[in-house]
């Protein structure tokens, strides 16, 4: 479905549908893989460590999208705002605990294998843009057979800002010496909406994933994505 109303905003930034996208930027948790069975075990590992109540998968859910360690802040502040000292001491709890769990729930999203193959077909350079940290991201896409697909892979920390900021963004057009318009950002929340914009790039979001209860049409999309594979409907 395209988003009518913001494909006029693009056309006055001189873009227009459809898109040619030589670079498409995908986002993980939420967009290609549904991560947070395992997210949500591994908090509540923590949470159950500390003598705490594990949290409802809604609201963990709801805790995704800005990396591991503001998930597991988010999930300590259920009962207090913990200390930068505590969330360490937690983080180190959740690491040890989602590596050896990495993939124990999580799945592909449906499409998301045949889209990917597609766009290859086409050749088109495909970047995994995410927030999670790179010692999850590099695990999860190899254990998946989905890292041959990527030329680039950008994780939470592999630049100095991450999502919403739009420096990851930027960073990948400038290393294939593609203008931002001529790249297309494809995720699942506000943070990659909010990176797009700020980057001046188009971006389509999947109405599967993780934004907590607001759906993503609110965000004004340029596409709204129920299934991956519409991606290339929207693809010159
Ligand atoms: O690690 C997270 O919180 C989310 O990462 P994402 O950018 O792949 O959605
Ligand atoms: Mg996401």
């Amino acid at each position: 479905m395209v988003n009518q109303e913001s494909s006029a905003a693009l056309e006055a930034q001189g873009f227009a549908l459809p898109l040619s996208a030589r670079v498409v930027l995908i986002d993980l948790d939420g967009t290609l893989v549904d991560t947070a069975p395992d997210l949500a075990a591994a908090a509540n590992h923590v949470l159950r460590s500390l003598g705490r109540e594990p949290a409802a998968m809604p609201t963990i859910r709801g805790f995704i999208g800005n990396g591991v360690r503001e998930l597991m802040r988010r999930a300590l502040a259920i009962t207090a705002e913990p200390s930068e000292a505590d969330l360490d001491a937690a983080m180190q709890g959740f690491s040890a605990y989602y590596g050896e769990h990495l993939l124990d729930h999580s799945q592909i999203y449906p499409g998301v294998r045949e889209t990917l193959d597609a766009l290859q077909l086409q050749g088109r350079e495909l970047v995994c843009i995410t927030n999670k940290a790179g010692a999850f991201t590099e695990p999860m896409l190899e254990r998946l057979s989905l890292r041959g697909y990527f030329s680039l892979v950008l994780s939470g920390d592999s630049l100095p800002r991450k999502k919403p900021d739009p420096l990851p963004l930027l960073h990948a057009a400038a290393h294939f010496h593609q203008a931002v318009a001529d790249c297309l950002l494809v995720g699942d929340s506000c943070n990659d909406t909010q990176a797009a914009r700020a980057a001046g790039m188009p971006v389509a979001c999947v109405s599967y994933g993780y934004n907590g209860d607001e759906p993503v049409h609110c965000l004004r999309p340029d596409a709204v994505l129920d299934n991956m594979l519409e991606l290339l409907n929207i693809l010159a």
